[in-house]
């Protein structure tokens, strides 16, 4: 049974973050000012409640490729050095503020090109309102939220485009600096993982890690690609593992809830197809993104998700927000929407924080110190 916790007790557990867009969490305030500065005139509302519904009713469509049209107003904004690193700076505190002790933020480069900056200029300006970010929380002024936090950039590639091995080279280029990976992302039907093969090439022949948005809006063909064609070492939401698996002859997909509720008393009546045992077996970690899902489609409700299944089966499953601005929501949302609406308790959080920070892409040392010294003491203590 789920323990009442109040948000606030949600909000102070150390929470880790691996699956979150630079350019799905700006805050409403400031893409309203940034349109303003820069004479954007093209959105869809003006003041903050008004952007803010429309930009979370218009992810609600139901299908991936017009919640990503929403995109094109934060993009829209994002064309200067000063709007990145504001917005870096900004996401950072408000992380911080939402409990995250370690975040991976993604965000595309080539996508930031339009007011003039290069692409090394782009990646400057995102590293360095990071560092100011999570100096100030550090600094624990009286502004400052809780911390301390890091976050760290993953670069992304536009699946549709034709940028990514340039995009791979440029995260191996600013690794030393605040970029840990690389990843792709956008419509995913029709834009197979191995339209971008020598990214991957390269990126494994440079030692560098990476992970690709897999199984949200297409199915096992995709996970497969990206997994045994591409060697993804994580998989951005990878929900559809679970059209390979089934209970009693029967597909899950057929009664997600039956499974759901069997799998807690009885997770060895289950049937992993060969790809879900894999995924399983490698430890290949889930970066799963609940309230997106709904919105996209990709999963019926909070309650079916897929994630509570993929958890009791003990899959490596990590709990996201994608793009906070979209689906208005936050790691501390997402938490508590599992607890009052999923049957989870203190225990499974704990366990998506420790498996997120096990599977993140920084040093094997510095996982450890996070997980023993933060983690640990504060969901056991
Ligand atoms: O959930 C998603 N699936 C595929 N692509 C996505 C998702 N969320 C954001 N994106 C796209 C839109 C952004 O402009 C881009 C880089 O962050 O990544
Ligand atoms: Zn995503």
């Amino acid at each position: 049974m789920a323990e009442a916790l109040a948000t606030e007790q949600f909000r102070r557990l150390p929470k880790v973050l691996l699956h979150d867009h630079l350019d799905g969490g700006v805050r409403p305030a400031t893409v309203l000012e940034l349109a303003r500065e820069q004479g954007y005139a093209a959105l869809p509302a003006d003041d903050v409640a008004s952007l803010s519904r429309w930009f979370a009713a218009s992810a609600d469509s139901g299908s991936l490729v017009r919640y990503l049209e929403t995109f094109t107003h934060t993009v829209g904004v994002m064309q200067t050095a000063e709007a990145l690193r504001r917005t870096a700076r900004e996401c950072v505190l408000d992380l911080a503020a939402d409990g995250v002790v370690y975040a991976e933020v993604r965000y595309a480069p080539e996508q930031h090109l339009e007011g003039g900056l290069g692409l090394d200029e782009v990646v400057a300006a995102v590293n360095a309102g990071f560092r100011e970010g999570e100096e100030v929380v550090a600094g624990g002024d009286a502004d400052a939220p809780a911390g301390p936090i890091r976050v760290r950039a993953m670069l992304t590639a536009m699946r549709h485009a034709a940028r990514s091995r340039e995009i791979a080279e440029l995260a191996v280029r600013h690794r030393a600096e605040e970029v840990c990976g690389f990843d792709i992302a956008g419509a995913e039907d029709g834009f197979p993982p191995t339209r971008h093969l020598g990214a991957f090439e390269f990126l494994r022949q440079a030692n560098a890690h990476f992970t690709i948005h897999a199984g949200e809006a297409f199915g096992l063909p995709s996970i497969w690609e990206a997994i045994q064609w591409c060697g993804a070492e994580r998989l951005g939401h990878g929900i559809r593992i679970v059209d390979d698996i089934r209970l009693d002859g029967s597909p899950v997909t057929d009664d997600l809830a039956g499974a759901i509720a069997r799998a807690q008393e009885d997770p060895g009546a289950f049937a992993l197809g060969d790809l879900a045992a894999y995924v399983r077996d490698r430890r290949i970690p889930l970066e799963m993104c609940p309230s997106s899902n709904v919105q996209t489609g990709a999963a019926p409700s909070i309650a079916e998700h897929a994630i509570r299944l993929l958890d009791a089966l003990r899959f490596r499953v990590t709990l996201n927000t994608d793009n906070r601005l979209m689906s208005a929501t936050s790691m501390t949302r997402e938490a508590e929407l599992l607890v009052d609406q999923a049957g989870w308790g203190v225990p499974e959080l704990r366990r998506v924080s420790v498996n997120a920070m096990k599977s993140a892409f920084l040093p094997f040392d510095e996982r450890l110190a996070i997980i023993e010294d933060v983690l640990k003491p504060a969901y056991d203590g």
